[in-house]
């Protein structure tokens, strides 16, 4: 496990009205069926910020701004190591289109723990419910 590579994740962290925006993933692929933020892989030559843009537009048809960094949290699934990079996300434009996730909720920062969350993304979830 030490000597494997360590995926960088991006994690958007979309705030509206005091609720958190949580995405569950498929019943099939990573992380079957658990909820998560939206984001994805950072791309070769990409900064973190240009690739929680292209996710967002590419998994739920809106445009963000990054406000600022959160926390990275490393965390080790059986197939893979993955260090997650949260920021906290402005939405500035376009409406939610679920292309690549089968639920979205906006949830209040306390009641986020009550999901079944992705492992890497407890410690966000912590922090963020204070
Ligand atoms: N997007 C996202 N992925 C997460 C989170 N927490 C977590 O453990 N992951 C894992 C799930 C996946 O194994 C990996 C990210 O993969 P992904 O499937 O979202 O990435 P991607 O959009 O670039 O997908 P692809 O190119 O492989 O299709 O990180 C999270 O909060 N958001």
């Amino acid at each position: 496990m030490q000597n494997r590579k360590v995926l960088r994740v991006v994690a958007g962290v979309v705030k509206k009205d005091g609720k958190i925006l949580l995405t569950q993933r498929y019943d099939k692929g990573d992380e079957t069926g658990l909820w998560e933020f939206p984001g994805g892989k950072v791309e070769t030559c990409e900064t973190d910020s240009d690739a929680i843009c292209r996710e967002l537009e590419e998994e739920l048809a809106i445009q963000v701004e990054v406000v600022s960094p959160l926390i990275e949290t490393l965390h080790h699934y059986p197939d893979k190591s993955i260090l997650l990079c949260s920021y906290e996300c402005q939405w500035i434009s376009g409406s939610i289109l679920l292309r690549c996730h089968q639920k979205m909720a906006w949830v209040e920062p306390e009641k986020l723990l009550d999901f079944e969350l992705s492992a890497a993304d407890v410690p966000v979830v912590r922090m963020l419910a204070g």
